[in-house]
């Protein structure tokens, strides 16, 4: 352990980043310490990753065993199928609360101290705590910031956590508005529209933006809206803004053209929920202390090692990760930058690969990529003087997807033309969640479509949807 100091590492922040640092720091033998101030496993755990996932497979289930046509082509027949929402909404809470304690308890089984209170940097090498019993200071030798985000309200939006919430409350379900406006085509507003369609409600969904899913590849855009907006009970306002929300019964939404600002619409509604992406959680964290001020949009500077900066320069002993950073919003992105954090505060240089971070939205069917869309492929082209190729393969030529009955989907491959290498992989279609894991790897190998285009996939599997792309950007 570091001379003179109470913990090799203290750790700001429970969540998925603040864990995933601490797990690794104890394999690494250093003496850990984690501060948190609410929710043991932060927002992933409590209010967002576990609990949206519980209610995305139970609606899921109740949407596919209600669809007779799709289950007559099986040979199926379902007579009446029923749900009740506080047990739906209990499998979730459930599930908070199992995964909740294993966190805890995997601390606690490798040594590493909780201690509960708000942590702020109180000098070099130091930490004071807020606690129930009043305030207490650590020293470690380093310090790792992960406090993570809470949710954006636009101004003008007033939040009620009724009638008017985010996704703090809408993962605890506890009602189900006949008619839910959603605010944001993003992650959430997604995942959000597939439960409360699946149980029934009527949706509009309000992109304040001018297309859909704005920050997904184009092409995958629009034919996920194809599939799971257009067939299905929500109607859609593009290029709208939610100018002023009014909670109560009903719901008072006032929508202006984003681009004129002028009003266009005032909507009333049951209910409404504000998708409109999240801010870090960095206020009062002592950070002036040791001389580091916050970026623009008050996400804590790092470099890819994840140490913070000041002026541009690392801090010595202080790194930041997770959702805080901005870099990456998702949880294992978080976790990777704490491992990341880990191996450099033990000496041993590392940096974080975003291009080969996945992400999937788990809508049914779902959506995943990894690397470019096809839009940022083209601008880094025209900057390094490289083309770029796209390759498309679709799920109705794929066999294990027509047997399943479920062949909506595409996957997408960019890659250079000259040397073959991967820059971007796009699927959608089902479990496309998992079939990006492949083309992770691909990216983070930088490996070729050549290459690629030569591994042997099991058949039948959904898996020859990558493959398929491959082999027709390699032309084999
Ligand atoms: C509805 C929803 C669904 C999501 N689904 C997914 C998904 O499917 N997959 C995915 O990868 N990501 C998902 N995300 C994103 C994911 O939850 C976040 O990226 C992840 O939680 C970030 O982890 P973190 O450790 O950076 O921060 P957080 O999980 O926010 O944890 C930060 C913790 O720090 C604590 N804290 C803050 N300041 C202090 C302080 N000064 N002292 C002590 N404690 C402090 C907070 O109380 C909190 O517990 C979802 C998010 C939402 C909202
Ligand atoms: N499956 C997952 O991995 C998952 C699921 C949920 C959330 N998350 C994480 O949580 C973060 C937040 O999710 P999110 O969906 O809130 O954010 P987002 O950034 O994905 O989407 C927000 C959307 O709201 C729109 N918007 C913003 N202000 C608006 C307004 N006033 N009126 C109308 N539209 C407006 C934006 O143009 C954008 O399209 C995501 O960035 C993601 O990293 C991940």
């Amino acid at each position: 352990m570091s001379q003179g100091f109470d913990y090799d590492l203290a750790i700001i922040g429970a969540g998925v980043g603040g864990h995933g640092a601490a797990l690794h720091a104890v394999s690494c033998g250093l003496k850990t310490a984690i501060i948190e101030a609410a929710d043991m496993g932060g927002t992933c755990v409590n209010r967002g990753c576990i609990p949206s996932k519980a209610l995305l497979a139970a609606s899921g289930r109740v949407r596919e065993l209600r669809d007779a046509h799709h289950l007559k082509t099986l040979g199926i027949q379902v007579a009446g199928v029923k749900f009740e929402r506080q047990a739906i909404a209990d499998h979730a809470n459930n599930l908070v609360a199992k995964i909740q304690g294993d966190l805890t308890n995997s601390l606690k089984r490798l040594g590493v101290d909780i201690i509960r209170g708000w942590g702020k940097i109180a000098g070099t090498q130091k930490v004071s705590i807020v606690t129930d019993s009043g305030e207490k200071t650590i020293t470690a030798k380093d310090i790792i910031l992960s406090p993570g985000s809470v949710p954006f309200v636009p101004p003008g939006i007033e939040v009620d956590g009724k009638t008017v919430f985010t996704s703090d409350q809408g993962v605890k379900l506890e009602s189900l508005p006949d008619w839910v406006a959603i605010i944001g085509s993003g992650y959430i507003g997604l995942e959000f529209s597939d439960v409360y369609s699946a149980l029934g409600c009527e949706i509009t969904m309000i992109e304040a933006l001018d297309q859909l899913m704005p920050g997904f590849d184009r092409d995958i855009a629009k034919l996920a809206e194809r599939v799971l907006i257009t067939p299905r009970d929500i109607d859609t306002y593009v290029g709208i803004y939610a100018k002023r929300v009014i909670p109560g019964s009903p719901v008072v939404i006032e929508l202006a053209d984003f681009k004129t600002k002028e009003d266009v619409d005032v909507l009333e509604v049951d209910a409404c929920l504000v998708a409109t992406g999240r801010i870090p959680a960095t206020q009062n964290l002592g950070l002036e202390s040791v001389g580091v001020e916050l970026d623009r949009r008050n996400f804590i500077p790092v470099n890819d090692t994840m140490a913070v900066l000041s002026g541009g320069e690392p801090v010595p002993h202080l790194w930041a990760i997770g959702d805080a950073t901005g870099k990456m919003m998702l949880a294992h992105a978080a976790s990777a930058q704490g491992i990341v954090a880990v191996e450099n505060i033990c000496g041993r240089h590392k940096e974080v690969d975003y291009l080969s971070i996945p992400a999937a939205a788990f809508t049914h069917p779902e959506v995943s990529y990894v690397g470019m869309t096809e839009a940022q492929a083209k601008e880094k082209a025209t900057a390094g003087s490289f083309e770029i190729g796209v390759a498309k393969s679709y799920f109705k030529g794929n066999s294990k997807a027509l047997a399943e009955g479920e062949s909506d989907g595409m996957a997408k491959v960019i890659y250079r033309k000259d040397t073959g290498e991967v820059l971007g992989v796009h699927i959608f279609g089902i479990h496309a969640s998992d079939l990006i894991h492949e083309a992770s790897a691909a990216i983070a190998n930088r490996q070729s479509v050549h290459t690629l285009a030569h591994l042997v996939h099991a058949h039948p599997t959904l898996s020859e949807v990558l493959d398929e792309a491959y082999k027709r950007a390699a032309a084999i």
